[in-house]
């Protein structure tokens, strides 16, 4: 990114003539705009960084989340390639690594970071991380980034990022997290403030890698797993695309996933021009997830193999990549959705299959299935809600929205989930309980306190499962237990959990 410009001399004319202005003016924190003759508003705006600053405004004072807003924005305002991208590094960098900035801003700034303009300190961070994580030249960051605080937040706190800017860029990023490491109580608060995570969370992925028998000293490669954009992958769903065909794939740039036959890592980041992604016969969609789902349809089952169901199916991910599997042994799914809005993206998702593969899209309430349909079903996967702890790489705000009382509600309801699974499939037929979080409280404490009280269930070997159904000869590395977690670190995939259950009598 060095030697970025911020795009102004190309987006001048596209300014006059996109109407951007206009949309723009949605946005808050648009103090100064009108007060200004145009002529100076294009002397200080920049688009990519203005429309970063915009996206993290919505993200703080709506709630929104900022892989929802940022691509329409920028399509809207045509923001494309070079500018595209580094409004998107801007952005996501700016979220990921927010914990990160403020630790450095606060030793910046003569006051609390919790006193400030929020708007203001949305400026600082994104200029902290042009300055130390994209390597944008110091002039460039600091006068862009004081253009954009006067055109957005106002002349006094403009000079105040200038002056804060100067001071973050005297050091380096090394030096500054040795700064924070010496600051720091102990290792893991040292190490949640440079990796950006709050310590709950550190302190949960750092249980969660001790209860799944990994070393407790690769919380700092976990954290860092997390920091890092993770690469777009695709899913062909078996029987519906072929790897091989060329019209499908158009002219994108795949290589294979390393574990699951299904998974095509894109090089790049757009897939929507892809003409298996358009008509629904591949997808995106974590490697990891599709593991969970192989290893479901792969578990061993005796008697009938007939009718599946994806109990908690939105978007409709798994649910697709379970069909395709369905449809190819003569099976049907069932996916239900509590969420009307879900429901309906599991019903898109789900168009591009055969005919009989799905037998019903419907909207209700996953803990009323086992007590309306007992034993009706073959196979189950149960989905559940959770934390989304495994996933924090994929959602940049979401690890500062999360919170540890969000547990509570959450293992309640994925404690109900598992049970009504469990009693909705039939005897000898098998349960997947999955989380993309490896939280313990919403993994192995769900699944043993559930069948605590039941004497109708017996564990299966989840890791032999997963080994069934990876690409040949891929050696996955596994833990010696018999539920299965997955890590960013160590497999390059969300941290999915997966246990394994049949229903015995
Ligand atoms: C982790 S997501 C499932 C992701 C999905 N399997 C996929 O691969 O696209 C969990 C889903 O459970 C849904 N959900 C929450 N409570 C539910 C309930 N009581 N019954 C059924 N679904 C529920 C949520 O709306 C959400 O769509």
């Amino acid at each position: 990114m060095s030697g970025y410009d911020g795009g102004r001399g190309r987006d001048d004319d596209r300014r006059s003539s996109s109407g951007r202005q206009r949309s723009a003016a949605r946005f808050r924190g648009d103090r100064s705009r009108t007060s200004q003759a145009p002529a100076q508003r294009r002397k200080r705006t920049d688009p990519a960084r203005t429309a970063a600053f915009d996206v993290l405004r919505e993200v703080d004072e709506s709630d929104a989340y900022a892989n929802l807003v940022l691509p329409p924005l920028l399509r809207e305002r045509r923001i494309r390639g070079r500018d595209a991208g580094f409004a998107t590094e801007l952005t996501y960098g700016t979220l990921r690594l927010r914990g990160r900035y403020d630790a450095i801003l606060a030793t910046c700034v003569d006051r609390p970071l919790s006193g400030l303009d929020p708007a203001l300190l949305d400026a600082l961070r994104l200029g902290t991380h042009q300055l130390l994580g994209m390597r944008v030249p110091v002039h460039a960051a600091v006068s862009e980034t004081v253009g954009l605080a006067r055109d957005r937040v106002g002349a006094g706190p403009a000079q105040m990022v200038n002056a804060v800017l100067r001071r973050v860029s005297e050091r380096s990023l090394e030096e500054w997290l040795d700064v924070l490491e010496k600051e720091a109580p102990d290792p893991l608060t040292g190490l949640a403030v440079a990796e950006s995570h709050p310590l709950w969370i550190a302190r949960a992925l750092r249980e969660a890698l001790a209860g799944n028998e990994r070393p407790v000293d690769e919380i700092g490669a976990l954290l860092a797993a997390d920091n890092a954009a993770p690469r777009v992958t695709l899913v062909a769903r078996p029987g519906l695309v072929d790897v091989s065909d060329d019209d499908a794939w158009g002219d994108a740039d795949l290589v294979a996933g390393p574990w699951a036959p299904t998974a095509l890592r894109l090089e790049g980041s757009d897939p929507s021009g892809i003409p298996a992604v358009r008509e629904g016969l591949a997808g995106v969609q974590d490697e990891g997830s599709q593991l969970v789902a192989l290893a479901l349809a792969g578990a061993p089952l005796d008697g009938p193999d007939e009718r599946w169901l994806d109990l908690c199916a939105g978007p409709g991910g798994k649910a697709a990549l379970l069909a395709a599997l369905a449809a190819q042994r003569g099976a049907r799914l069932v996916a239900n959705e509590v969420a009307p809005h879900r429901a309906r993206l599991v019903a898109g998702a789900l168009a591009a299959l055969p005919d009989g593969a799905v037998e019903e899209v419907r909207t209700g309430d996953g803990r009323e299935v086992g007590a309306d349909e007992p034993g009706a079903y073959d196979r189950v996967l149960v989905d559940a809600p959770c934390t989304g702890l495994g996933a924090l790489r994929r959602r940049p705000e979401s690890r500062w929205r999360r919170t540890p009382s969000d547990l509570a509600a959450l293992t309640g309801l994925q404690r109900e989930l598992l049970t009504s699974a469990l009693d909705a499939v039939r005897p000898g037929g098998v349960v997947a309980y999955v989380t993309c979080s490896p939280h313990l409280a919403e993994t192995q404490l769900v699944v043993s306190d559930v069948l605590r009280k039941r004497t109708d269930v017996e564990r299966l070997d989840a890791p032999a499962a997963v080994r069934s159904v990876v690409r040949d000869g891929a050696d996955i590395p596994l833990a010696d237990r018999d539920d299965v977690q997955l890590w960013p670190h160590v497999h390059g995939t969300d941290a999915m959990h997966l246990t394994l259950l049949r229903r015995t009598a």
